[in-house]
């Protein structure tokens, strides 16, 4: 078993490299022998049934969780956005994005310019309390953003967001990750949503990768489209919602 932030191999696009990850927790198997590749500006998108081990393969890639056996290769620089905006009350806005990182002018100039990407320019003297939903997950963005991560791990950031707000965030998210290209794995419950934004949608089952999927237009896609509903269809099978 083994994590390791070393350069991987000769592909100098591979950014993330698993090779039958296991995790069990007491004895109940959560992942089994997990094979996966994510290239820079890849956007590979998890969905399945609850439980089925999806946050806990995003633990194992940013390094959270080590597995119990197999090999993973990522990169140094991997940030995590969650379903709640996790930001510290007492502190400002800017405060927020910049944290743990050293404090110096550049820094703020950063902070302030990854305010500016998620809409929130203006917002830098502004108290967490003050935000709304959205905009307190624009800022959880924003402070991923300002680490230039070479991994972004996104936890079902939307999931708490009404409709509009999501659509809204998916459009901003598939814009940021084009100019930042990092690697980037999402976990969703949200057919839609890894519709519209994948350029790979896998559906873990029982721990294992069940289903892989990639779609052959361009991201971000509209999911009304017509000739994704197949897609849909698909999936939701895999899912077994139908
Ligand atoms: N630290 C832990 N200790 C013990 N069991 C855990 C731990 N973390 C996760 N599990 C268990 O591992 C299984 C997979 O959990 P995980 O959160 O990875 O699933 P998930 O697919 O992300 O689920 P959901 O869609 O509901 O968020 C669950 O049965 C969960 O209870």
């Amino acid at each position: 078993m083994s994590i390791d932030t070393a350069p991987i191999g000769t592909d100098e696009d591979l950014r993330v490299r698993v090779r039958g990850a296991s995790l069990s927790f007491g004895g109940h198997p959560v992942l089994e022998r997990i094979d996966l590749d994510v290239r820079s500006g890849e956007f590979v998108v998890l969905l399945g049934p609850s439980g089925t081990g999806k946050t806990s393969l995003l633990r194992v890639l940013a390094g959270l969780q080590r597995p119990d056996g197999g090999e993973v290769l990522v990169p140094e620089r991997s940030t995590f956005v969650y379903q709640e905006p996790r930001l510290i009350p007492s502190k400002r806005v800017l405060a927020n994005v910049a944290i743990g990182l050293p404090r110096t002018e550049a820094t703020r100039a950063a902070a302030a310019h990854a305010l500016e990407e998620v809409g929130l320019a203006g917002r830098e003297r502004s108290w967490p309390a003050t935000l709304s939903g959205g905009e307190a997950q624009r800022v959880a963005l924003a402070r991923a953003l300002v680490r230039e991560p070479q991994l972004l791990l996104l936890d079902e950031p939307f999931a708490a967001l009404d409709a509009i707000k999501r659509i809204e965030m998916q459009t901003l998210v598939a814009e940021l990750v084009d100019r930042h290209g990092p690697a980037v794995v999402l976990v969703t419950h949200d057919i839609d949503e890894a519709i519209r934004l994948a350029d790979r949608i896998l559906v873990l089952n029982a721990g294992g990768i069940a289903y892989q999927h990639v779609p052959d237009s361009a991201r971000p896609r509209d999911p009304a489209d017509a000739s994704l509903v197949p897609l849909r269809q698909r999936l939701l099978e895999e899912l077994h919602i139908r």
